[in-house]
């Protein structure tokens, strides 16, 4: 029992070693040689970064390398070796190469950093708004003063183009920028009461310890959207970034602890080959008070279920499968626009296009055009415009669809490999693919395809595109175009969804409130709303 204290609190790690080799027999008896390895290690290099390059990082040319972390991230420390002495891989997705191998960690470092937060969560929540405000500010800073080495790190794990990652890294700062000052709005309110003898007030206070789960898509933006409205809240917070790309969440935190966030206020556990476990820990601890998940509606079930036992707040930004409707009166030249954002690995992309029988041609040919202009590679490559997917189960994944709806009678307008080169990459690529005469009961009607394929459907009524569009049981984004104001109204009321674009692609904003209805979430992320989900409203009766 000593030895497990010992070993669980960095501070009692330095005076369990301080105590020589009886704890060293006790550490080895509980973890083996790793560990107590790990234990030496980790003394001897507080919080410090890479400094000499990770398997081809040299190639980035970071200003400032010391933004690589290979470690999980507790109590303002790194931690570069689990107590299981295991590690995992993560890959660059435009070469199939390993990157670096990250510290699997398990349960006991998951627990690790619930008792940092835990500790750290009075000091934090009784800051004043402004001041926790004011560190948000500098992290904000601290983020956009990197942007271009933050970008690049993303590319690297991620795949994404730079242009893209550059442009994910300041819509990211942007989450924290604005809690940063929504921190500081925080309001109650004073009710009008229906007594003489009693005044009523409600009063804002922050959950109190959260677990936030992220996906691979978005790795620097899906935890800061977290990050800032929980941080703002006065919560602290355990993160459990996706093993494909840990690499944009170590770079965040060291920002953060340059900003000045305190020991304990975020801590990152890296792991793959315990992700189940830490996600069923984090969701049954009571010393958890709030979960907030993105990924996919499978596992954002699982979690649902899992908190139903500890009644805790969760909040969940799922998959989607997002229709766009061309009405035929719509501005084609602009409704092109809009589907290929991170090769098509973006929740809220199109993954069906409804299209007006009259114009159905004219705007197969557009887009058919649009995508033969794609050119497809390492996101490092200023001409790329499409990086590869995030690995070989996504572009099975993509194929597998592909190849149903075409068994199913689709057409392929464009989507050879040989014009993209692709047969002679080695990374996970997938061509940019057009697919017309697309029918229901094809998967991609049905599932997200998450990746860069376009399929054409047809519609001739307003009502029947309707019913199709809501046929399915996501519910993220919806998208229309149409130049009458009237139809405008009706069908951004009728699209079961909780976000529309109408005559637009481009929906995501840090002041606008983001999630899903049916089975692709619950909650608001972003906006003044993004806040509810790590508050409790406490009202309180005074008599006089
Ligand atoms: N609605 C949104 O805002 C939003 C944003 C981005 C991505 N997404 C969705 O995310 C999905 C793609 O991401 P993904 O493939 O990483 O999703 P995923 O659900 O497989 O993984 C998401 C995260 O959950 C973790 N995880 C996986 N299984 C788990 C388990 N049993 N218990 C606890 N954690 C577990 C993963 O390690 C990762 O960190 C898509 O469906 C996409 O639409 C939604
Ligand atoms: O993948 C989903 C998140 C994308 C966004 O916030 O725009």
């Amino acid at each position: 029992m000593l030895g497990i204290k010992l070993l669980n609190s960095t501070t009692g790690l330095r005076t369990g070693l301080r105590t020589g080799l009886k704890t060293n027999l006790v550490l080895k008896q509980k973890y083996g040689n790793a560990s107590v390895e790990r234990g030496m290690g980790n003394l001897s290099r507080h919080a410090r970064c890479l400094s000499t390059p990770v398997n081809g990082s040299g190639e980035l040319k970071l200003k400032d390398p010391s933004l690589i972390a290979i470690a999980g991230f507790i109590d303002n420390e790194y931690i570069r070796d689990a107590y299981s002495g295991k590690k995992f891989s993560v890959y660059d997705p435009s070469k199939g190469t390993e990157i670096a191998k990250f510290p699997d960690m398990g349960i006991d470092e998951a627990d690790q950093a619930i008792r940092a937060a835990k500790r750290a969560l009075p000091g934090w929540s009784q800051m004043t708004a402004k001041e926790r405000s004011n560190i948000l500010r500098k992290w904000y800073n601290l983020i956009l003063d990197n942007e271009e080495d933050l970008a690049k790190i993303l590319t690297w794990e991620n795949g994404k183009t730079l242009t893209e990652a550059l442009g994910e890294v300041r819509y990211g700062a942007s989450f924290i920028e604005w809690f940063a000052e929504e921190a500081k709005r925080l309001y109650g309110e004073v009710i009008p009461s229906p007594s003489r003898q009693q005044r009523m007030i409600t009063i804002r206070q922050p959950l109190g310890v959260v677990g936030i789960i992220t996906p691979w898509n978005f790795p620097n933006a899906m935890l800061t959207r977290k990050f800032g409205a929980a941080l703002a809240a006065g919560c602290t917070v355990i993160a459990k970034p996706a093993s494909e790309t840990p690499l944009s969440a170590l770079a965040l935190c060291e920002l953060g602890k340059r900003a000045g966030l305190p020991k304990g206020v975020i801590g990152v556990v890296t792991t793959h080959g315990h992700t189940k476990a830490i996600g069923k820990h984090l969701c049954e601890s009571l010393d958890i008070s709030g979960i907030s998940f993105t990924g996919s509606t499978v596992v954002g079930k699982l979690l649902l279920k899992q908190c139903a036992d500890t009644v805790k707040k969760v909040s969940l930004e799922l998959g989607g499968n997002a229709a766009f409707i061309i009405f035929e009166d719509a501005d084609i030249d602009k409704a092109v626009d809009a589907k290929f954002r991170s090769s098509g690995q973006t929740c809220i992309c199109v993954n069906r296009f409804y299209v007006h029988s009259s114009i159905k041609d004219k705007f197969s040919a557009r887009l058919q055009e649009k995508v033969r202009s794609f050119k497809v590679g390492s996101g490092f490559d200023k001409k790329t415009t499409h990086g590869p997917l995030i690995n070989s189960a996504a572009v099975e994944k993509v194929r597998t669809h592909v190849d149903d709806a075409i068994r199913q009678g689709a057409k392929m307008l464009t989507g050879d490999d040989e014009k993209n080169g692709i047969g002679s990459m080695h990374g996970y690529f997938y061509p940019p693919t057009v697919l017309t005469d697309m029918k229901e009961g094809m998967k991609m009607a049905d599932e997200e395809t998450f990746g860069p394929v376009a399929g054409i459907f047809t519609f001739d009524t307003e009502d029947e595109v309707l019913e199709a569009a809501n046929n399915t049981r996501f519910g993220l984004a919806g998208y229309f175009f149409s130049r009458d104001i009237s139809r405008c109204w009706r069908v951004a009321e009728k699209l079961q969804v909780g976000m529309v674009g109408v005559n637009t692609g481009s929906i995501s904003s840090e002041v606008a409130p983001f999630g899903g209805v049916k089975e692709s979430g619950l909650g608001r992320e972003g906006a003044r709303q993004g806040l509810d989900e790590y508050t409790e409203y406490k009202y309180i009766n005074m008599a006089v």
